[in-house]
C-alpha cells in the first residue's frame, strides 16, 4: 500500500482533491481535521482536557465543544494554539497510524492522508509521496470567504500559523496547481498516479 500525504495552506483545495480520490477503487482517504474533530467530541480523549484549558465558555449546551469559539481564541494567540495542539496532535496521530495499519491489512492499494500540518507533525516520515496542493493566496482568500464565510481576520490568523509557499514547494515531491477548474486539477492527479503504476 502506498501512503500519499496531501498538504497545503488553508483553502488551497486539499479536501476537494481528497473527495475526488475517495471515489477511486482500492483507495482509503483520511482527513486529519476530521479525526481532530472526532477526538474532541464528547466521549473522545481530548474533550475533557480542552474544556479544562478553555473553560466552559467554549462548551455548547449539548456538551460538545464550539470549535468556532476555540478557533477565535487560538488563531489570535500562539500560546493557546500550542497548548491545544499538544492535546489534540498525539491523539490524532495515534488514530491515523492505526487506520493506516488497518487499511494495509485490508489490502488497500492507496492511503491518501490530508494534513495541513504534515511537516510540523512529522507525517512526512510515514508517507511514500508528498503532494502540495497549491492555489494563489488571493484565490484561497476568495474561496474561504465565499464558501465558509471566514472573515479576513480569521484567514489572516490561520495563514500566520501555517508554512509559506516556498517551504511547501521545497519539501513536497509533487505540486498540484488548483487555481483553475477541477478538471485541470484532476488531470494532474491522474498523471501522478499513472506514473506510480507504470514504474
Ligand atoms: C481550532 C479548531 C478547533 C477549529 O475548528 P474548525 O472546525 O473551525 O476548523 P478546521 O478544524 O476544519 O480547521 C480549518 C483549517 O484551519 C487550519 N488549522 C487547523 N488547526 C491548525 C493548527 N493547529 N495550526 C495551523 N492551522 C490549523 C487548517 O488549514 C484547517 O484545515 C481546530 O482546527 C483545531 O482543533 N485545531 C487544532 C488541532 C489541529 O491541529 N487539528 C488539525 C489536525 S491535527
Ligand atoms: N478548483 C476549484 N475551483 C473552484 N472552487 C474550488 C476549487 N478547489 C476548491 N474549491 C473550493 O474552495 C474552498 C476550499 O477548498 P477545500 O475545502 O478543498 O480547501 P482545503 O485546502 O481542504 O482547506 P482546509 O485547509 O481548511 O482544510 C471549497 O469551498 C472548495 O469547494
Amino acid at each position: 500500500m502506498k501512503v500519499i500525504g496531501i498538504t497545503g495552506g488553508v483553502g488551497a483545495g486539499k479536501s476537494t482533491v481528497l473527495s475526488y480520490l475517495s471515489k477511486r477503487k482500492g483507495a482509503q482517504v483520511v482527513q486529519a481535521d476530521l479525526v481532530g474533530h472526532e477526538v474532541m467530541a464528547p466521549g473522545g480523549p481530548c474533550c475533557g482536557p480542552i474544556l479544562k484549558l478553555f473553560g466552559e465558555r467554549v462548551q455548547r449546551k449539548d456538551g460538545s465543544i464550539d470549535r468556532a469559539k476555540v478557533a477565535a481564541v487560538v488563531f489570535a494567540d500562539k500560546g493557546k494554539l500550542e497548548a491545544l495542539n499538544k492535546i489534540v496532535h498525539p491523539a490524532v496521530k495515534k488514530e491515523i497510524l492505526s487506520r493506516i495499519t488497518q487499511s494495509r491489512e485490508q489490502g488497500y492499494s492507496y492511503f491518501f492522508l490530508e494534513v495541513a500540518l504534515l511537516f510540523e507533525d512529522h507525517y512526512d516520515a510515514i508517507c511514500d509521496d508528498l503532494w502540495y496542493i497549491y492555489a494563489d493566496e488571493s484565490v484561497r482568500r476568495q474561496r474561504l470567504m465565499s464558501s465558509r464565510g471566514y472573515s479576513k481576520e480569521k484567514i489572516d490568523g490561520i495563514f500566520s500559523n501555517q508554512m509559506a509557499d516556498d517551504f511547501f514547494r521545497s519539501h513536497c515531491n509533487y505540486v498540484v496547481e488548483n487555481n483553475g477548474d477541477l478538471e485541470f486539477t484532476c488531470r494532474q492527479i491522474e498523471e501522478r498516479i499513472h506514473s506510480y503504476e507504470t514504474l
